[in-house]
């Protein structure tokens, strides 16, 4: 007897020839990857199975997060001469299990044999009930399942769904823009499930803090490109936010902001030879995903883009994002943006699209070429390398410096700073064009995490911002 974890890959076995040979290797090379999570395994192949021995356990987990897999169950497997085997082997297993409890017994055989698979369950049943147990097809509280093929027997009570679809580089590449919202690293994971090798496009537009929660999320996302040394590629969008403000009507800043990233996807995608861009856009949901609006930000961009979160609803989007493990950071990643407009247009004439092109074609091109690219093995270290600039905390308010409070009205109404003014996050470039982007500024919050954020976008813009670090007690 010895302990395997049988692994099932799923629709690409109906596949013939090449194309499936092809197949199975990008499959093995990314579930030697995913079980190096476990300490490595030894890994057989036969037609429609990948068997793996190892740390049972881990690999349990590990081979269920590969693209390809229908479902993996750990099992026990045997070398058989009959169905007494069979059922002796079944009986010392599982009696233990099946003692008072009502059980089926689910059989699947390939390879010829002289028995057929009801002998097997009819054996296997009788050995269990002689136990106590009884038998219900219908609803049992527990099943058990063997798998004979060829001269062994598989035995085993779990299967782990897998993630289905293909198997990772079987369908060329994509560029995913991901945001750090929850959306996006859905889209990109379903574009992984397909085949797709996705590399990874993020435009920074907020500071150091929001860029490490970004790309914390992207981490988790690169966890599932097993056979894949993704590329994570981070510009500096600030330029595009500055040419936008300066050049663009803000009832356009959404659709605009839109047709700069996907414009400097289109160009980063010629580098690392993406076939499309991927973005995490669902009808309707906000008003630039308008059917107008998206028509409007493509027009002429020269390269497919693809939202395979199209038609689906928020809550299933959601459900995704939590299966995927991206959903807790991705719903906590600070959403500061110098670019969204309170009254957003929901769609653009051509007239309006040339203009922003005309007000945006620098910045775009700058941003597009001072890219910063992290390979996924990199990751991890390059976000412990990320600090803010190490001038922007202070420990008392500059002379003359606007004090803006952050946090809550109720906590601002308990203490705040003599002479402090409060803002939400939101509204700090407003307030800023109010009082005059010539000032100094400095923010304070709960923790320091956020006014860090809000001081470096602002810098960004050229405005002089500062963070302010509350002493205890204060
Ligand atoms: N800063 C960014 N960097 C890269 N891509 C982005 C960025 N902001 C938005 N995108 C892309 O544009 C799409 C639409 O953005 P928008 O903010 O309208 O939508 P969203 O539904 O909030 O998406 P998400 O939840 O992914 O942020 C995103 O799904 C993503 O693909």
């Amino acid at each position: 007897m010895d302990e395997v974890v049988v692994v099932r890959p799923g629709e690409f076995t109906i596949k013939r020839g090449a194309t499936r040979a092809e197949m199975e290797k990008l499959l093995l090379k990314a579930a030697r990857e995913a079980a190096e999570e476990c300490g490595g395994a030894k890994f057989e192949k036969e037609p429609g199975r990948i068997y793996a021995r190892g740390d049972t356990q881990c690999l349990k987990k590990a081979l269920a997060r590969v693209f390809g897999v229908k479902s993996v169950s750990p099992a026990y497997v045997m070398k058989f001469e009959g169905v007494a085997d069979i059922a002796r082997e079944a009986a010392r297993l599982w009696v233990g299990l099946a003692a008072g409890r009502r059980f089926a017994v689910r059989v699947h055989r390939v390879g010829n044999h002289p028995f057929t698979s009801r002998d097997v369950a009819a054996a296997v049943g009788s050995a269990l009930v002689a136990a106590g147990a009884r038998v219900d097809l219908e609803n049992p509280e527990v099943e058990f399942f063997v798998e004979v093929r060829g001269d062994r027997a598989y035995f085993y009570t779990e299967v782990v769904e897998g993630p289905g679809g293909l198997p990772l580089g079987s369908e060329g590449k994509v560029l995913a823009l991901v945001s750090g919202g929850i959306d996006s690293p859905v889209a990109a994971w379903l574009l992984m499930r397909r085949g797709a090798h996705v590399d990874v496009l993020h435009c920074n537009l907020g500071g150091t803090v929001a860029l490490r929660h970004t790309l914390e999320v992207i981490k988790r996302l690169l966890a599932w490109s097993y056979g894949y040394n993704a590329r994570v590629i981070i510009g500096d969008c600030s330029p595009v936010a500055k040419a936008l403000r300066s050049g663009v009507r803000e009832e356009l800043w959404n659709i605009a902001f839109k047709r700069a990233l996907y414009r400097i996807g289109a160009e980063v995608a010629k580098t690392v030879r993406a076939a499309a861009l991927v973005t995490g856009e669902s009808l309707g949901q906000v008003s630039s995903q308008t059917l107008q609006a998206l028509a409007a930000a493509e027009m002429g961009v020269g390269i497919p883009i693809l939202r395979p979160l199209i038609g689906m609803d928020k809550d299933e989007i959601t459900k995704l994002a939590q299966r995927i493990g991206t959903y807790e950071i991705s719903a906590k990643t600070p959403e500061y943006c110098a670019v969204f407009s309170r009254r957003p247009k929901k769609w653009a004439t051509r007239e309006e699209i040339e203009e922003i092109d005309f007000a945006l074609h620098d910045a775009v091109a700058e941003v597009a070429s001072n890219v910063k690219v992290v390979r996924k093995w990199q990751l991890a270290e390059f976000i412990k390398t990320l600090s803010p600039p190490e001038d922007i905390e202070v420990e008392t308010p500059p002379e003359g410096a606007v004090v803006v409070d952050l946090r809550d009205e109720e906590s601002y109404r308990k203490w705040h700073l003599p002479g402090a003014v409060r803002a939400d996050f939101d509204e700090v470039l407003s307030l800023v064009d109010k009082l005059g982007r010539d000032k100094t500024y400095v923010f304070y919050c709960y923790s320091g995490g956020l006014s860090l954020d809000v001081a470096e976008s602002l810098r960004k813009l050229g405005i002089k911002a500062y963070s302010l670090r509350l002493r205890r007690g204060t």
